[in-house]
């Protein structure tokens, strides 16, 4: 459970959260919208210690996360926006294999969770190649994959659809389904809502730092247009 009270988060003189309260079960799946700077990147950057409150609390499995960023990044794996900010190895096996690598895991454990990872995004078979060497999609799966195999409760994604094409779009869509239905957490911030309303459990929408709309994704989205937030980004592909 990632659970968020009277959270506020400043950067200098912008107040870009503004007492932000808001619960993310095990195993739910919730989309965050919001129009652009409404605070959604740095709500989500919260969930495991990147950023810390300037006010209120973040806990993770009730422990506070600045008390233990270890356990938060174990619990909550993070996806950014652009996957190759997510990289650390020139290969895909390499990559994979960094987080638990870091945890002191034993080899054989390594292998298998790299192999685990990988299967979940259908990747497998492919841990020799350069990422730099794979379409935008692909690049998405790899980082995806990063995140899984440290087995995390919760998966975090920062705008997972942006800059991909629409059958790349797809399975990473079908990818977080899947997880979702064995059991993995899954947080989205997206611009473009087509399709993920149709699986998501909630849709919380934030606008100048604030939850204003949290609730069922098909009565949510028909009050969308009041918090100026598009279901379709301007630019998303057709
Ligand atoms: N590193 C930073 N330094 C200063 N201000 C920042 C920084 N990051 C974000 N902000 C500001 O904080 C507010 C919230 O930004 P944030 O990126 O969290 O919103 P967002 O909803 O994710 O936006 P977008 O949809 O455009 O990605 C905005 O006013 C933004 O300009």
């Amino acid at each position: 459970m990632i659970r968020v009270e009277d959270l506020v988060h400043r950067y200098g003189a912008t107040q870009a959260l503004d007492g932000v309260s808001l619960s993310v079960a095990d195993g739910e799946f919730v989309l965050l919208a919001g129009a652009n700077g409404s605070g959604k990147t740095t709500l989500v950057r919260h969930f495991n210690g990147l950023l810390p409150p300037d006010e209120g609390r973040v806990t993770v499995d009730g422990r506070p996360v600045d008390e233990d960023v270890v356990a938060a990044r174990t619990s909550v794996g993070m996806v950014f926006q652009d996957p190759r900010d997510c990289f650390v190895a020139a290969t895909v096996g390499a990559d994979v294999a960094f987080g638990p690598e870091n945890l002191g895991l034993a080899h054989e454990e390594i292998d298998r969770r790299v192999g685990e990872a990988l299967a979940a995004v259908r990747m497998d078979g492919r841990r020799d190649e350069r990422i730099d060497a794979l379409s935008g999609g692909e690049q998405a799966r790899v980082a995806i994959a990063g995140a899984l195999a440290m087995r995390p409760a919760h998966l975090v994604l920062d705008e997972p659809f942006a800059g991909l094409d629409w059958p790349a779009r797809t399975a990473v869509l079908d990818r977080l389904v899947a997880l979702n239905d064995e059991g993995t957490g899954v947080v989205v911030v997206t611009h473009d809502l087509r399709d993920v309303l149709d699986v998501a459990d909630r849709l919380v929408v934030l606008s100048a730092g604030r939850v204003v709309e949290d609730g069922p994704p098909e009565s949510v989205a028909s009050r969308l247009a009041v918090h100026d937030v598009r279901p379709v980004a301007a630019d998303a592909p057709p």
